[in-house]
């Protein structure tokens, strides 16, 4: 069985964000442009603060590619923080070249308090620092690897904006793979219909005029999965789990719904389930519905696997929340760092990936392979199979 194995290195304001990938088989065309554009996608979105006029992410790889092709080793992949520049004196190795002024005020919602009770740090900067969603750049640099050997399969993932604040989109049950795949590329909340998209911005606005945020919610679509990833025999290795564990460890996602979610926990169950027929043809079963998201059981079972995720409000606000200094313990309003105002569009990239990785982690077991011809090869067996079935 082959096993994808992933960590990230890196603080928000060090040198530098590094991921190491193992368990990509050799031999899959990789450029470093095939990660840059959803690299890209990441840092764009209204809403953003001002972090992102000073970023251009682009990855670098430092280890397991060669001439454009992966080897079989593990990846290495390395993206720049350019506002490390001016954050030397505070980010650099112990002893600082200047003293760094501690941050002593945990922000409500942050990991501020919580990891600084852990750790026994007093400067919260120290837990700030990892805690920051900037390492979500390096989950789309991994993302990016995966959704390229999941092109080459046949897979293809999408995420886009359903809702920001109290304002939704219309349905998107009826939307087809090419609209998928356009509104996954609209940079901004086009990937919300077009006047949702316009009162989505208003209400970031009207949030940004208050000194206050916004949450929301994004749904990542997988199109192309293959029946049988995943297992219904153990409880880590269900689909629907692994889903739902990858995208509620995003910083700020409070929940995760696949197919109906929360919704098929107020249906009766003929309205819930979807009815099986055969497709002699095409020699595949078929459903007529996918409520269920693409998983039962917690096995893919051939639709599209359907999950969305819900972020809350980003929680540095202007008008800041009380807080008590973890020096003196006084009350004081709690520390401002400058911060985004909404990151749904954002988030959504990075659950785009985070589906990917999962996938990729799931075919892999499904199929094994040491070169993209072996996985290849499998897959093409497993489908056939599936033919005589
Ligand atoms: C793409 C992205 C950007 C974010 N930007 C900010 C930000 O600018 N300011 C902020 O306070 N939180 C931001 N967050 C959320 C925090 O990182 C997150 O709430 C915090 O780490 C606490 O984690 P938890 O909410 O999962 O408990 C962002 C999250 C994501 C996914
Ligand atoms: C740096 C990124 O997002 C950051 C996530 C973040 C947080 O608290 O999570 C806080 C902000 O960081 P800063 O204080 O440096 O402006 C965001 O900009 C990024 O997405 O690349």
């Amino acid at each position: 069985m082959t096993v994808l194995r992933w960590v990230t290195a890196g603080e928000s304001h060090g040198p530098e964000i590094t991921a190491i990938l193992e368990g990509i088989p050799a031999g899959l065309p990789l450029l470093a442009a095939d990660i840059d554009e959803d690299l890209g996608r990441r840092q764009r979105g209204y809403g953003r603060g001002a972090r992102m006029k000073i970023e251009q992410d682009r990855v670098r790889f430092t280890a397991g590619v060669r001439g454009g092709e992966t080897l079989g080793s593990p990846i290495a992949l390395v993206i720049e923080n350019r506002d490390h520049a001016s954050w030397t004196g505070r980010m650099g190795a112990a002893p600082f070249d200047a003293p760094p002024e501690p941050l002593t005020r945990p922000r409500p919602g942050h990991a501020d308090l919580a990891g600084g009770l852990k750790h026994d740090r007093h400067d919260l900067r120290d837990i700030l620092e990892r805690a920051s969603a900037r390492e979500t750049a390096a989950r789309v640099a991994v993302g990016g690897v995966c959704k390229k050997l999941l092109g080459v399969l046949g897979v293809e993932v999408f995420a886009h904006v359903v809702a920001i604040g109290p304002v939704a989109a219309a349905a998107l049950a009826a939307l087809t793979p090419e609209d998928l795949r356009a509104r996954a590329r609209a940079s901004d909340l086009a990937c919300a219909d077009a006047d949702a998209a316009e009162a989505m911005r208003g209400a970031i606005r009207d949030a940004a005029h208050r000194g206050d945020t916004l949450g929301g919610v994004f749904e990542v679509v997988a199109t192309g999965v293959p029946p049988g990833l995943g297992s219904h025999t153990q409880w880590d290795r269900k689909l629907d789990g692994r889903l739902a564990q990858a995208l509620m460890s995003i910083q700020a996602i409070k929940g995760v719904e696949i197919g109906l979610g929360f919704e098929a926990a107020q249906r009766p169950g003929s309205e819930v389930h979807d009815a099986i027929g055969y497709d002699a043809e095409a020699r595949a079963f078929t459903r007529p519905t996918n409520r269920a998201g693409g998983t039962e059981g917690g096995i893919s079972n051939g639709m599209p696997l359907v999950c969305r995720a819900a972020m809350k409000p980003i929680a540095t606000l202007k008008r800041a929340l009380p807080s008590v200094d973890v020096r003196s313990k006084e009350v004081f309003d709690a520390a401002f760092e400058r911060s985004d105002v909404c990151a749904v569009p954002a988030a959504s990239v990075v659950g785009e990936a985070m589906v990917a990785i999962t996938l990729t982690s799931a075919l892999l077991e499904k199929l094994g392979g040491d070169s993209l011809g072996e996985v290849r090869r499998n897959l093409e067996g497993f489908r056939a199979q599936l033919a005589q079935f």
